[in-house]
């Protein structure tokens, strides 16, 4: 998407330096910061320390990184390592090992000279193909939000809401839940979006600043606000993104989203989610019970990140000193509470009936 008038996805092939480009997120929205990402070791840091965040940008950018592993050393040994150092890096967004895999099963029957190349052109392929997911996705969200607005007086918005950055630079382009609001609003279908805060790393922020650059009517809002809102009649849709859904359905996401589904539950209000078929997985039937959460440093709870007074970004501590935080990063809304997914395919009922609709030969490739 554009960025004062220039369009940039959230990462990019340099082929002159032969190296990737990635926007930083954590100056993000106070600061633009472009960096290379040149060793296997900052490969990983992007990811454990969220310069790169959201689920399908992880997975796009561990492609890269087995790209430059097959450039440095392609023998499976060495493929094996950077599969490991890479899958360790967040354990819960399911693009990273659906990427990964991908890669280790494309280059592995390769012969070892001819597998940089190979491996180089699945990150572009992977890339390009998460755009392409993500910008359907938005065609199909759009319908919901044109069904809405026909039910509306002439020039009344369609209220969302939605939790964390599932935008575009959570993504490659176009971002997941975000993309049926940009298509929405490139339609001139009037919108205003809710946008949680998210803490407590505060991705609502990320939100509110690509919303703006597009020119999208928005509020942020804190996390607690969203059931008052709802109670009251003034979110038509609830739109999240999500790190993770099961076979059945439930579905992995940032933490509070399950309140959220549960607010949005107990008002009548619709509760989707914008789901690439990558961040399925397969192996997983009850998320409660299995998908594991990543637990952050706590220091993401006692202190917060914003623009000081003299104008350079840095830290507050917002708890008394040596007070024990809890992080859990995710957590999961079960099937029963989420009215549909929207995927690249269609919209289905999060159930393991609607999802093995869409996605037959999936289901068949996963076992
Ligand atoms: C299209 S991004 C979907 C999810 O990855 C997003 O909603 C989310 O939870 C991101 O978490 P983060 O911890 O910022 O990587």
């Amino acid at each position: 998407m554009k960025i004062n008038g220039t369009h940039y996805r959230s990462l990019w092939w340099d082929e002159d330096q032969s190296v990737l480009m990635i926007i930083d997120q954590r100056w993000l929205p106070h600061e633009f910061r472009i960096q290379p990402v040149a060793t296997l070791d900052e490969f990983a840091t992007a990811i454990v320390e969220m310069r790169v965040r959201g689920a399908p940008l992880i997975g796009a950018t561990a492609a890269y990184g087995m790209a430059l592993a097959a450039d440095l050393d392609p023998s499976d040994n060495a493929l094996k390592a950077a599969w490991e150092q890479l899958n360790a890096t967040r354990p819960t967004a399911i693009n990273l090992r659906w990427a990964l895999n991908r890669c280790m099963e494309t280059l592995t029957p390769l012969p070892e000279e001819d597998r940089a190349k190979a491996a180089l052109k699945l990150a572009h392929a992977i890339a390009d193909e998460d755009v392409e997911i993500n910008r359907r996705i938005g065609t199909y969200g759009l319908t919901l939000i044109r069904d809405i607005a026909a039910k509306k007086p002439a020039g009344e918005p369609v209220r969302l809401l939605t939790h964390c950055n599932a935008g575009w630079i959570a993504t490659v382009d176009w971002g997941t839940a975000t993309s049926p609001m940009y298509q929405a609003h490139d339609a001139g279908i009037p919108i205003h979006v809710w946008v949680d805060e998210t803490r407590p790393r505060n991705q609502g922020a990320l939100t509110a600043w690509e919303l703006g650059s597009h020119g999208i009517s928005h509020s942020y809002i804190t996390d607690n606000a969203g059931g008052h809102l709802m109670q009251h009649g003034q979110v038509d849709l609830v739109i999240t993104g999500t790190d993770r859904t099961t076979r059945q359905g439930d579905v992995c996401n940032k933490i509070g989203t399950y309140l959220k589904a549960l607010a949005a539950h107990d008002n009548g209000v619709p509760f989707y989610v914008a789901l690439p078929s990558p961040t399925i997985d397969w192996t997983v039937t009850d998320g409660v019970a299995e998908i594991p959460i990543e637990d952050r440093d706590s220091r993401e709870v006692s202190h917060v990140q914003g623009v000081l007074d003299g104008g350079d970004i840095g830290l507050a501590q917002v708890t008394p000193e040596g007070t024990n935080c809890g992080n859990p990063a995710f957590d999961v809304t079960p099937n029963r509470l989420v009215t549909g997914l929207i995927t690249e395919r269609g919209i289905c009922d999060a159930s393991a009936t609607g999802l093995a609709a869409l996605f037959p030969d999936l289901i068949r490739k996963a076992g």
